[in-house]
C-alpha cells in the first residue's frame, strides 16, 4: 500500500502505540504488540486495507494508551504482514511511509484518530547542501570509531540528496533517547534540524574517542580474558558434540543415588544438609569455585559409613586373650583393661546404656614405648573394631579435630570423621594419642572440643564443622594415651580411669625383644628363625649400650637394623645360610653406642649428690653439685630449677643450718674460714659461722632441661651438709624425698621409675621415704630390689646416717 493510495488526508486511521522503537517514515521495522488496544488497531488496518499511525509513548508513561501518553507526531505506515506468536502477542511488520500527526481523537474501542500528514518547510538549498557536507564528514568520522555505523549506510547517506531522509536515518541510527529524538523529528525547519543532528553527531564522536582510549588500555586484558572464554565455550560446545557433558549429569545422578541409598541410615538433619547441597551443586555451573568446593563436600561426606557398625558383642575373654598375645608381662595394667571391659559386658548383657554406666574413658598413662598404643591395638582386634590413630601432640588448630567450616579455603571435615571414613565403621576403638599435649600450642580451645567428644550425653550429637549436622560418636570407644598425667586440663583429667605403665627393666626388655620383637621382625624381614640368630650376651649388650629409653622402641629399631644387614649378607652372598649375632661381631652390625643412663661416678666426692627423679620419659639419675665461696651466707641456684624447687633448695638450707646450730652435723674448725685475728689470737669460733662466713652455689648439671618438684629435697639436704661440713658422699647412695622444715622426709610419686633408673645406673642403696617403702615397694620389680639395697627414711638424720663414707 502506497501513501498515494489514500487520496484524502486527513484521514481517520487506527493507532499502534510503541513503548521501545521511536519510528522514522520509510523504515520497515517489526513491532511486537501485546496490548489487546494495539492489537485490535492493526487487526482493523489490515481487515479494513488502511494505512496505520505508529507513534512512541511519552517517557515515564510507557504502557498507557491514552491520548495523553503518546507523542501527537508520529509516522504513517503500512503493515506489510501480521503474526499471531504462540505466547499471545501479535507481530507486524511495519513500513513507516510519511510524517504524520494527530489533529484530533476519534471514538472507538481501540485508538485512533484523524491524522494529517506533515509537510516539510521550503528550505535554503545551497545552506543545506552545506548544513550536508558537515553531516556527511562528521558521519564518516563517527563510522570509522564505532561500529554503529556500517560503511553501507555512510554511502546511502552520500549518494541520497533528501535531507529530510537523510536526517531520519541519521537519527534512527544514533539511538537517541526518546525526547531528544522526537525533538529533533518534529523540526519544521530542515536546517535547524540539521545543525542538531551536527551537535548531536559531534559530541558522540567525543565519546566514541573516549571509549576507544580506555578500550585500548583494558584492550590486552580483555583481549586475554575474552580468549580464554570463547575456547572454554569451544571446549565445551566439542564435549556437548561429543556427548561429554552428560558425564556431569551422571555425576550428579551418582551423588543421588548414594544419597538415597544411605537415607535410613542417617539422622534427618544430615539429609537434609546434603541433600541441600547437592541441589546446590546441580544448579551452579561445574566451573565456578563453589562447584568444586561443594563437589569435594559430597565427596566426604558420602565416603561416611552412615549406619555401619562391627556388630560385634563385647567379649571379655577375647580381650584378655589378645593382651596375653602381643604383650609380655603388664601383669597390672592388663588386670585394669580385662575390668573394665568387664563392667562394659556387665551393662551390656544388662542392657543398661553408656551413658548411665558411667562412661569414662581408659588413659594409658607412662613413657614413651611402653606399649600404651599396642595395649590399645589388642583392645581393638579382640573387639573386631578397627582402630583409628589421632595423634594429637601435633595439631595447631582445633579445627583440625572438629572440622574448618565449609567456607575457610581447602576446607576439610575434622580428624575424627576422617577417623570415622578411614575405619570405614562408626564404631572404632579411637586412640586419642598424647591427650597431656593439647592445648599448648593450640589455636581455640581442644579441652572444650574432647570433652564434647567424650562424654557420652553429648556425643552422640557431635558436630563437625565441615559436615554441619550431627554425627553419632557414642558408639566409638575412646582410649587416650598420654605420657605426664599432671599436664593433662584438670576437666578432662575428671572423666578418665587411668592405667599407669612403666619404664621396662633391662630383664624385661630382655624378654620382650626375644619373645616378641625378635619373631615379629624376622616375619617383617622376611627372614626364617633358622636363618638369624642373636645370642643372649648381644641382645643384653644392645638393650644396655645401644639404647637409651624407657621402653622398647628404639631396641625395636635395631633389632630390625640388624636384620636388614643380615638379609643384605644372606642375599649377597649365596653360599651363607645363617646369620649369628654374638657379642663379638655386634659392633658390625650396629652405629655408634648410646649409654642408656650415664653410671654414677664411684669415687666419693664433697658436695656432689646423685638424686633419683621422674621425666615424662623415663626415670633419671641427676647430679647435684654444691660448692662454697667465701660471702656471707648467701644462696645461689643454676641449672633451670623451677620454683618449687628453688623453694625445696631454701628449706634444705635452713634445715642443715638448724643440723649445725643443734651440732647434729659436726662442723670442725678447718671447715670455717678464720680471720687472721682469730688464727693468731686463736680465737674459737661458733659453728654457724660456716654458713654465714659462705655463700653456697647449688648447681643441677644438664642445665638447659626444665626441672621442678620437691622431691629433691633431701639430696640438696645431703649436698649442702657435705660442703658445709667437708664430708664425702658415697655417689653409688642416690635419694629421693620431699624435706619439710623440721627435717621430716615426706613420701613422692614416679618410685618405679627412679629405682629403675637407679638401677641402671649402677646405684647400690637407693634412699626412698618411709611411706614409699612401706606402700609402694610391691610395685618394683624382684631385679631392682636384688640389687640395689632400698632404705626407708622418716627424717633427715636418717639420710646423714646413710650417706657420708665413713
Ligand atoms: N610388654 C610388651 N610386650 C610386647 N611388646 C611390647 C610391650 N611393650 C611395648 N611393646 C612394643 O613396643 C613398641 C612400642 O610400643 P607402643 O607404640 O605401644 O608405645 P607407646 O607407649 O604407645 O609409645 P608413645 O607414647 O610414644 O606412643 C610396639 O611395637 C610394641 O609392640
Amino acid at each position: 500500500m502506497q501513501l498515494s493510495d489514500y487520496d484524502e488526508f486527513p484521514a481517520t486511521l487506527p493507532i499502534v502505540v510503541e513503548d521501545e522503537l521511536f519510528l522514522y517514515p520509510f523504515m520497515i521495522s517489526p513491532i511486537f504488540l501485546t496490548d489487546q488496544k494495539d492489537i485490535d488497531a492493526a487487526t482493523d488496518a489490515m481487515e479494513n486495507n488502511s494505512l496505520l499511525f505508529v507513534t512512541s509513548s511519552i517517557p515515564g508513561k510507557e504502557g498507557s494508551r491514552d491520548f495523553d501518553a503518546m507523542y501527537r507526531v508520529g509516522v504513517v505506515g503500512s503493515i506489510m504482514r501480521k503474526v499471531h506468536i504462540p505466547d499471545g502477542r501479535v507481530k507486524i511488520l511495519f513500513q513507516g511511509l510519511a510524517r504524520g500527526k494527530i489533529l484530533e481523537p476519534a471514538e472507538g474501542d481501540f485508538n485512533r484518530a484523524l491524522i494529517d500528514i506533515v509537510k516539510h518547510d521550503g528550505y535554503d538549498q545551497l545552506k543545506v547542501d552545506a548544513l550536508m557536507g558537515v553531516l556527511r564528514d562528521k558521519i564518516k568520522i563517527l563510522s570509522s570509531l564505532s561500529s554503529h555505523f556500517p560503511a553501507d549506510l555512510v554511502r546511502t547517506i552520500e549518494e541520497n540528496d533528501e535531507p529530510n531522509r537523510i536526517a531520519d536515518l541519521v537519527s534512527s541510527m544514533l539511538k537517541l533517547e526518546k525526547e531528544v529524538a522526537y525533538v529533533l523529528y518534529i523540526e519544521p525547519d530542515i536546517e535547524k534540524r540539521l545543525l542538531g543532528l551536527i551537535d548531536v553527531v559531534t559530541s558522540e564522536i567525543e565519546s566514541a574517542k573516549v571509549q576507544r582510549e580506555i578500550r585500548t588500555k583494558v584492550h590486552t586484558k580483555i583481549e586475554q580474558t575474552n580468549k580464554e572464554y570463547f575456547l572454554k565455550e569451544q571446549l565445551k560446545e566439542i564435549q556437548h558434540e561429543l556427548g561429554m557433558d552428560t558425564q556431569r549429569e551422571e555425576e550428579i545422578a551418582a551423588f543421588r543415588e548414594k544419597v538415597e541409598a544411605l537415607k535410613p541410615h542417617m539422622n534427618e538433619d544430615a539429609f537434609k544438609e546434603i541433600s541441600k547441597q547437592l541441589d546446590r551443586l546441580a544448579r551452579m555451573h561445574p566451573d565456578s569455585a563453589d562447584a568444586n568446593v561443594l563437589q569435594s563436600y559430597l565427596e566426604w561426606v558420602l565416603e561416611l559409613p552412615f549406619g555401619k557398625l562391627t556388630k560385634k558383642n563385647l567379649s571379655v575373654k577375647e580381650v584378655s586373650k589378645e593382651l596375653d598375645k602381643d604383650h609380655y608381662s603388664l601383669e597390672k595394667p592388663k588386670e585394669r583393661i580385662v575390668e573394665f571391659f568387664s563392667v562394659r559386658e556387665l551393662a551390656e548383657l544388662r542392657g543398661i546404656k553408656q551413658k548411665e554406666a558411667g562412661g569414662v574413658i581408659l588413659c594409658f598413662a607412662g613413657p614413651p614405648g611402653v606399649g600404651k598404643t599396642s595395649l590399645a591395638n589388642s583392645i581393638a582386634t579382640a573387639l573386631g573394631r578397627p582402630l583409628v590413630r589421632i595423634a594429637l601432640g601435633g595439631l595447631e588448630d582445633v579445627n583440625e579435630l572438629r572440622g574448618h567450616r565449609r567456607t575457610y579455603v581447602g576446607a576439610m571435615p575434622g580428624r575424627l570423621v576422617q577417623g570415622l571414613i578411614e575405619a570405614k565403621s562408626m564404631d572404632p576403638v579411637i586412640v586419642l594419642d598424647e591427650i597431656d599435649k593439647v592445648g599448648r600450642s593450640m589455636r581455640g580451645d581442644p579441652t572444650a572440643a574432647l570433652l564434647e567428644i567424650l562424654d557420652p550425653e553429648q556425643n552422640s550429637k557431635y558436630r563437625d564443622y565441615y559436615l554441619n549436622f550431627n554425627i553419632d560418636l557414642s558408639k566409638a570407644i575412646f582410649i587416650a594415651t598420654a605420657n605426664d598425667v599432671g599436664r593433662i586440663p584438670a576437666p578432662l583429667r575428671d572423666r578418665m580411669e587411668f592405667i599407669g605403665l612403666n619404664s621396662y627393666t633391662p630383664k624385661e626388655k630382655f624378654e620382650i625383644a626375644k619373645r616378641y620383637l625378635i619373631p615379629q621382625e624376622l616375619k617383617k624381614h622376611a627372614l626364617k628363625r633358622r636363618e638369624f640368630s642373636i645370642s643372649d650376651k648381644a641382645l643384653k649388650i644392645l638393650i644396655d649400650e645401644y639404647t637409651r629409653e624407657a621402653g622398647v622402641r628404639n631396641l625395636r629399631r635395631r633389632i630390625a637394623g640388624l636384620m636388614r644387614k643380615s638379609a643384605r649378607m644372606l642375599l649377597e652372598d649365596s653360599s651363607k645360610t645363617h646369620i649369628a649375632i654374638t657379642k663379638k661381631n655386634l659392633e658390625q652390625f650396629t652405629d655408634k653406642k648410646v649409654f642408656e643412663i650415664s653410671l654414677v661416678d664411684k669415687k666419693p666426692q664433697v658436695g656432689v649428690v646423685s638424686g633419683l627423679a621422674w621425666t615424662a620419659v623415663g626415670g633419671d639419675v641427676l647430679t647435684i653439685e654444691a660448692i662454697k665461696i667465701k660471702g656471707k651466707g648467701m644462696l645461689q641456684l643454676t641449672g633451670s630449677l623451677g620454683d618449687v624447687m628453688k623453694e625445696s633448695v631454701r628449706i634444705a638450707h635452713s634445715v642443715v643450718k638448724i643440723l649445725i646450730d643443734e651440732k647434729k652435723l659436726e662442723i670442725t674448725p678447718s671447715c670455717i674460714p678464720h680471720t687472721l685475728k682469730e688464727r693468731e689470737e686463736r680465737i674459737s669460733v661458733d659453728p654457724s659461722e660456716v654458713y654465714k662466713r659462705y655463700d653456697l652455689h647449688i648447681h643441677v648439671p644438664e642445665g638447659a632441661t626444665p626441672k621442678d618438684g620437691p622431691s629433691a629435697g633431701i639430696t640438696m639436704v645431703t649436698a649442702i651438709a657435705s660442703i658445709l661440713s667437708g664430708r664425702k658422699v658415697d655417689n653409688r647412695v642416690a635419694m629421693t624425698g620431699e624435706v619439710t622444715l623440721t627435717g621430716k622426709v615426706l613420701p613422692i610419686g614416679g618410685l618405679k621409675e627412679k629405682l629403675i633408673a637407679a638401677y641402671k645406673a649402677g646405684v647400690t642403696k637407693a634412699l626412698i621415704p618411709q611411706k614409699n617403702y612401706e606402700r609402694d615397694l610391691d610395685d618394683i620389680p624382684n631385679e631392682v630390689k636384688k640389687n640395689i639395697k632400698i632404705i626407708g627414711v622418716s627424717n633427715v638424720y636418717d639420710v646423714l646416717k646413710e650417706v657420708f663414707v665413713k
